[in-house]
C-alpha cells in the first residue's frame, strides 16, 4: 500500500512516519480490495492526469463528484495518490506551491465570464496552464444554474492550455464545495498552474470560495444604487482585490465613481492583513484595458504572501476550516437522521417557537435522545 502511494518509508521524524501510516492504514482497506478492473481504472486516470491529459482530468473530477459509495472510495484513493504526487512536485519546486489559486465572485451580470475569458487567454498566451472551476449555489437547490447553462468562455474552452469545468449540478453547498476543493487538487496534479474558482455573489457560496483560494477578487459592475445593494459587507471584507468591470465607453465615468466609492469604503473596513491593503482597479474585458496591470498586482500579492509565509499559513488554515466544515456537515446529518431525533424534532421546534420550552432544554432533550442507545 505504501508503494502504491509512492511514500518514502524513511520519513525524517518518527511522528511524521507514524502519521503517514495512519493515512495509509485508513485507505488500506480500499486498496486491498481493489478489483483488477478498479486498479486498471485508477492507474489509467492517475497516469493520464499526471501526464496532463484533459480527458483524464475531466473523468477524475467526475469520479470525485459521484454519490456512488464504492466510487467515492476509489476517488479517495486517487486523490491520495495525486496529493502525494503534488507534494513531490512542490518539493522539486523548492517547497513552493505548484499553483496559484484565484477566487472570483460578483453578482450575476457583473462580467465574470467575459473577464475570465480575457484574463485566461492572456495567461495561456504567457505559457501558463489555466483551469476554471465553478461553484454555483443555485444548482444545489434547484438543479438550475445562476452561472448560466449557455456555453461560457467559448474561446478559453477551446484553448488546449485551458480546462473549463462547469459546476457540479447537484448536492448541498457543502458537497459542491468539497468537490471543488478536490477538483483543485486534481487540476494541480494535472499541471495547471493557475486555478480560477468562480462563483455568483449569492448565499454562502462566495464565502466558501474565499476559503479555498490564495487571492479573492470581487467583481463589481459600474452600476449604482439598487444593483449594488446585494453585495454584502462581509464579502467586501474578504476581498484582496476589487475590480470594477466594463470600464469602457460611456461606462468609464460611473466606473471611476464606483472605484472611488469602494476605495473609501475599504479604508473604513477592518484590515485583513498588515502586509496587504486591498486595492480597487478598473478593467474592461472589451478593450483589454487594465487586464495586464491587474495581473501584475495579483503577482505582487502572491509574491509578497509567499515571501512572508502568509500564503502557506492561509492554506493551512483553510485545510483545517475545511476539515471542520465536513465534520459539521456529517455530524449534523447523522443527528437529524437518528430515529429518536426525527420523531421529536418537529415537536421541539414548535415548542421552542411558541415559547413553551427553552431552546437550551429542547437541545438537551434531543441530544439525550440521540445519545441513548
Ligand atoms: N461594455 C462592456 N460590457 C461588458 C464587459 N464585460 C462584459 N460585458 C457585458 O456584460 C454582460 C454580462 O457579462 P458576463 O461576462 O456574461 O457576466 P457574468 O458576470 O459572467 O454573468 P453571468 O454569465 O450572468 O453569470 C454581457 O452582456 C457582456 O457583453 C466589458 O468589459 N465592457
Amino acid at each position: 500500500v505504501r508503494r502504491y502511494f509512492q511514500m518514502s518509508g524513511s520519513a525524517p521524524t518518527c511522528t511524521v512516519s507514524q502519521r503517514k501510516s495512519i493515512y495509509v492504514e485508513a485507505l488500506s482497506h480500499h486498496v486491498a480490495h481493489l478489483t483488477e478492473r478498479e486498479r486498471t481504472l485508477l492507474d489509467r486516470l492517475y497516469g493520464g492526469l499526471t501526464g496532463g491529459h484533459r480527458a483524464s482530468l475531466a473523468e477524475s473530477i467526475t469520479l470525485v463528484e459521484t454519490q456512488h459509495p464504492r466510487k467515492k472510495e476509489l476517488a479517495q484513493v486517487l486523490l491520495q495518490r495525486v496529493l502525494a504526487f503534488r507534494r513531490e512536485q512542490e518539493r522539486l519546486n523548492g517547497g513552493k506551491p505548484v499553483a496559484f489559486r484565484v477566487g472570483l465572485s460578483g453578482p450575476p451580470g457583473a462580467g465574470k465570464s467575459s473577464f475570465i475569458e480575457v484574463l485566461g487567454k492572456t495567461l495561456t498566451g504567457k505559457e501558463h496552464r489555466v483551469s476554471v472551476l465553478a461553484v454555483d449555489p443555485s444548482s444545489c437547490t434547484t438543479g438550475g444554474s445562476l452561472l448560466g447553462d449557455k456555453t461560457r468562455m467559448p474561446e478559453l474552452s477551446r484553448d488546449m492550455k485551458a480546462f473549463v469545468r462547469p459546476s457540479p449540478s447537484l448536492g448541498t453547498l457543502g458537497g459542491v464545495t468539497r468537490t471543488t476543493s478536490e477538483a483543485i487538487v486534481l487540476c494541480e496534479g494535472a499541471g495547471y498552474d493557475i486555478i480560477m474558482v468562480e462563483t455568483v455573489g449569492v448565499g454562502q457560496s462566495e464565502f466558501a470560495v474565499a476559503d479555498m483560494v490564495d487571492v479573492f477578487v470581487l467583481l463589481i459592475p459600474p452600476a449604482g444604487g439598487d444593483e449594488l445593494q446585494g453585495i454584502k459587507r462581509g464579502i467586501i471584507e474578504k476581498a484582496d482585490l476589487v475590480l470594477v468591470t466594463k470600464s469602457d465607453g460611456d461606462l468609464v465615468v460611473p466606473a471611476r465613481r464606483i472605484q472611488s466609492e469602494y476605495t473609501s469604503a475599504l479604508k473604513l473596513l477592518r484590515k485583513k492583513s498588515n502586509r496587504w491593503r486591498p486595492k480597487v482597479l478598473r478593467v474592461s474585458s472589451q478593450t483589454g484595458q487594465g487586464i495586464q496591470e491587474l495581473w501584475d498586482v495579483m503577482l505582487q500579492f502572491r509574491d509578497g504572501a509567499l515571501l512572508s509565509g502568509d500564503l502557506q499559513a492561509r492554506r493551512q488554515e483553510q485545510q483545517k476550516v475545511w476539515l471542520w466544515n465536513l465534520i459539521q456537515e456529517h455530524a449534523l446529518s447523522h443527528f437529524r437522521e437518528h430515529p429518536a431525533v426525527r420523531t421529536g424534532l418537529a415537536e421541539m421546534e414548535r415548542g421552542v417557537a411558541q415559547g413553551d420550552i427553552s431552546p437550551g432544554l429542547a437541545a438537551d432533550l434531543l441530544l439525550r435522545a440521540y445519545r441513548s442507545p
